[in-house]
This record gives structure tokens, C-alpha cells and sequence, in this order.
């Protein structure tokens, strides 16, 4: 974990700033160089739900950016009204083993990167955040969410259990008292009880406002040095990393296997079919 760190310092120091834009078709990326702000959007219609293809180019893009010279990145959705869905129940529902293997490592690595990129994060919660969407804007270091949205982890209401580290990433930003109370239940959150909570840290009228409160999150670190910061940040999340890493097979064999269970099957059928009948 710290060489992953130390390597991308090097690179923030020695690169020099210039005008980006990439768009793969799940994921956009722009810099905008006069900020140095990177804005990465999922755009996957209609929920940005989580699949093996739009985590890919997620992580893909995000480490991209560890070798630009950037100020922050903001992680927000093309979507009206919902940043994420969560991971695609799709991906979870009667899957093949090796797919299955290739999704949940995706997710793996997209959340390593993510919880540990040398430049600072934003995530621009435009929109719904359950599950999946709540714990990529938990990787971030800092979440401004649009009003009346909802944003959580509630895995127990699917019939299915958020692994230790979506557990650990609710931990290092709520209270263990909140995270126990939010997690069994499955808790979904207000934009406005987020913000009580914690689990927020600003609210935004839309997400023109989240992004503009994004830039002023960035400038706080004009005046800190880039090196001592980033050492910091590890410092912090030192130990949720490597939990991961060191646990990172035994996991995925625990994801592979809880999926083949019957129970496990018939509770994602429930759930889907709920979501398809509330239309
Ligand atoms: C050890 C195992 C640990 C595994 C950990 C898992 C973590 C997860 O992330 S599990 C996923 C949890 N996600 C959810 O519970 C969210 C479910 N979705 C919703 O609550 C709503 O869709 C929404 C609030 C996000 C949006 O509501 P809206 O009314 O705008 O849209 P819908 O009509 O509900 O959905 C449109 C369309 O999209 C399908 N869909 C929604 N969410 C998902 C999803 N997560 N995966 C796959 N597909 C999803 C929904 O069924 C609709 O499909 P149809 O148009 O075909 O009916």
C-alpha cells in the first residue's frame, strides 16, 4: 500500500497541468485547466448501476488520474436524479462463477483506488445513493449530496450482508453507535439525515451548487503541502486498505459462494421482482 501511494506522488510532482478529456462510454472525464479540477461522471442509464464493465472504466479512469498533475476529482453521475444504484443486481442474480469472480474484483480494485488516490475526492451526489453508490461516495473524502435524495447501505433489506470494508468505510465516517443502527436495518437516509449523521458533510440546492461547493472543498488545501497531505490521508486509511488487500481472496470466495446460495437466490428474485412492480 505505501509503494501505491509513494509512486503516485512522484507523479504528481513531476507532470504538468494540461487540458483532458476522455470519454469511454460509461465513464466521462474532463479537467478543467483552469482549476485543475477533474470531473468524472458515470453515465450508465438508466441507475448507473455498478456492473463488471462501468467499474472497469471507473478504476481505469481514476488511475488515470493519479498521473496528472490535478488539484481534486469530483465523482458525480450524468443522471437526473440518481448518482448510483449500487452494485447491478444483475451481477448477482443467477450469475456465472467466473463473472461473478470478475465483477466483485472489479469492485475490489475500483474501492482500493478510489480510497486511496493521492489527489483529493469529491463525491457530487446528485441523486439516490444506495448500497453500492453510498459506499464508492464513502471512499471519497469528502460527499456534498443534492436535497431530498436518500443514501445509505442497506444490503440486509436485499437478504444479503455488506462486507467488512463497506462496514469499515461507514465506520471511519459515522460512529460505530450509527453505523450499527444504520446497517442492520438496511437504513436509507434523507439528504438532510445524512448531513445530521455525518455521512454527508454539505448539502447542495442542485448539482451545479454541489460542484461549486466541490471547488471550495479543494481550495482549502491552497496552502498545504501536497506530499504531507497525501501522508496523512494514508496514514488514515492505512489500515482499511490493508485489510483488503490482505483479505482481498478470501472476500471474493466469500462473495462467489454466498451468491451460490439457494436463500441468497431467492431473496435478489423478491428484491428484483419488487423493483420491477413499482413501476
Ligand atoms: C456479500 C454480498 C454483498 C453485496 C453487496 C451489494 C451492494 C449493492 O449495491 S446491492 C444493490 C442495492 N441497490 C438497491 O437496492 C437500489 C435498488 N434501486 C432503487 O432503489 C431504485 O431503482 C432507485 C431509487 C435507484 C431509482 O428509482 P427510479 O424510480 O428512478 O428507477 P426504477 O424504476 O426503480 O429503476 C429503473 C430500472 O433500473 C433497474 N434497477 C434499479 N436498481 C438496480 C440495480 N441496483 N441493479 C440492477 N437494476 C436496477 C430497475 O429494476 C428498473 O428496471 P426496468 O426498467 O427493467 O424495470
Amino acid at each position: 500500500m505505501a509503494s501505491r501511494m509513494f509512486i503516485r506522488s512522484k507523479s504528481i510532482a513531476f507532470n504538468t497541468l494540461r487540458t483532458y478529456s476522455s470519454s469511454t462510454k460509461l465513464v466521462d472525464v474532463s479537467i478543467n485547466d483552469k482549476t485543475g479540477i477533474a470531473t468524472v461522471t458515470m453515465q450508465r442509464p438508466p441507475v448507473n448501476s455498478l456492473n463488471l464493465e462501468l467499474l472497469t472504466e471507473l478504476n481505469g479512469a481514476l488511475q488515470d488520474l493519479g498521473s496528472k498533475k490535478i488539484k481534486g476529482a469530483i465523482l458525480t453521475s450524468s443522471l437526473k436524479t440518481i448518482f448510483s444504484a449500487g452494485l447491478d443486481i444483475l451481477e448477482m442474480y443467477k450469475p456465472k462463477p467466473e463473472r461473478a469472480s470478475a465483477f466483485w474484483t472489479s469492485l475490489q480494485d475500483t474501492w482500493l483506488t478510489l480510497y486511496s488516490t493521492p489527489y483529493p475526492t469529491v463525491a457530487a451526489i446528485n441523486g439516490h445513493s444506495p448500497a453500492g453508490g453510498c459506499l464508492l461516495s464513502l471512499a471519497c473524502e469528502y460527499r456534498i449530496m443534492v436535497n431530498n435524495y436518500t443514501i445509505g447501505l442497506n444490503e440486509t433489506k436485499l437478504g444479503i450482508v455488506a462486507p467488512f470494508w463497506f462496514v469499515a468505510s461507514m465506520k471511519n465516517v459515522i460512529s460505530h453507535r450509527e453505523s450499527e443502527l444504520a446497517l442492520t436495518s438496511g437504513r436509507l437516509y434523507k439528504t438532510d439525515e445524512a448531513l445530521k449523521v455525518g455521512l454527508i458533510d454539505e448539502t447542495a440546492e442542485n448539482k451545479d451548487d454541489a460542484l461549486a461547493k466541490a471547488e471550495k472543498f479543494f481550495a482549502r488545501f491552497d496552502a498545504v503541502n501536497p506530499i504531507a497531505r497525501l501522508l496523512t490521508k494514508q496514514e488514515l486509511r492505512g489500515e482499511t486498505i490493508k485489510e483488503l488487500e490482505d483479505r482481498k481472496q478470501e472476500d471474493l470466495d466469500r462473495f462467489v459462494g454466498f451468491l451460490m446460495l439457494p436463500a441468497v437466490q431467492k431473496g435478489l428474485d423478491v428484491y428484483l421482482q419488487a423493483l420491477k412492480k413499482k413501476q
